[in-house]
């Protein structure tokens, strides 16, 4: 069986994004026939042959001043030439995000639509987080899976005084693990479909 290979490119300066995007990669890694490939966008720009080559991108960053870093829409832009001008690199690979930030709301949803843009600019696949939200009424609590109330991607949240030893909390850890199980089944799904309409020679090039 083909694996399925899912990247997961991320920035985060103080660490707190990058716990986020460890529980992402554990998450598809709970997937049998799932490959996780963990980048920082640094790693990413040295290596987009290796994005070239996976069947889905996560995208991961904190939210900062309302959007994604600085770092993080670095590797956004030099994506134009690195992947759209050599030829729509990316084009019907699946893609899902995540963002982390210090307010609970903190315009993270602004984050996910601009990382669901720039999937839809290089022509990806978008999955979304597919969880109900929690933490809504008077039997929810912080505990719960979803308690930011995401639909796009998944969220966290890190109080600004706590490292990344203490927060984001489990239940922010656990849905991005739930994220990236999702976007690995819906990998595995993918690819195994290509392959079946390959053998009878019906995919289109
Ligand atoms: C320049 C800057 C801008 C920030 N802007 C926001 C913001 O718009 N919303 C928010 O909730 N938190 C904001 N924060 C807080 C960070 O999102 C938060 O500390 C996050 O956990 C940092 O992630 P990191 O450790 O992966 O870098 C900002 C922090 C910095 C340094």
């Amino acid at each position: 069986m083909t694996a399925a290979r899912i990247a997961i490119v991320y920035h985060s300066l103080y660490g707190h994004t990058a716990r986020q995007a460890r529980a992402v990669k554990a998450g598809v890694a709970q997937v049998e026939g799932a490959e996780p490939q963990l980048l920082t966008v640094e790693d990413a720009q040295a290596r987009w042959d290796n994005l070239a080559a996976a069947d889905a991108i996560i995208f991961g960053t904190p939210t900062y001043m309302a959007g994604p870093s600085a770092a993080f829409k670095a590797f956004q832009d030099a994506s134009s030439k690195a992947v759209m001008a050599r030829g729509f690199l990316w084009k019907d690979k699946i893609a899902a995000g995540f963002t982390n930030s210090g307010a609970h709301a903190g315009d993270k949803l602004a984050t996910l639509m601009q990382l669901a843009l720039f999937a839809a600019q290089h022509g990806m696949h978008w999955v979304n987080l597919a969880l109900p939200p929690a933490n809504n009424s008077s039997r929810g609590s912080a505990d719960d899976l979803n308690r930011l109330g995401f639909w796009l991607g998944a969220a966290a949240q890190s109080n600004v005084d706590e490292g990344p030893e203490r927060t984001p909390p489990e239940s922010d850890l656990a849905t991005a693990r739930h994220l990236g199980r999702r976007v690995a089944e819906a990998t595995c799904q993918l690819v195994a479909g290509r392959r079946a309409l390959s053998a009878k020679g019906l995919l289109a090039p």
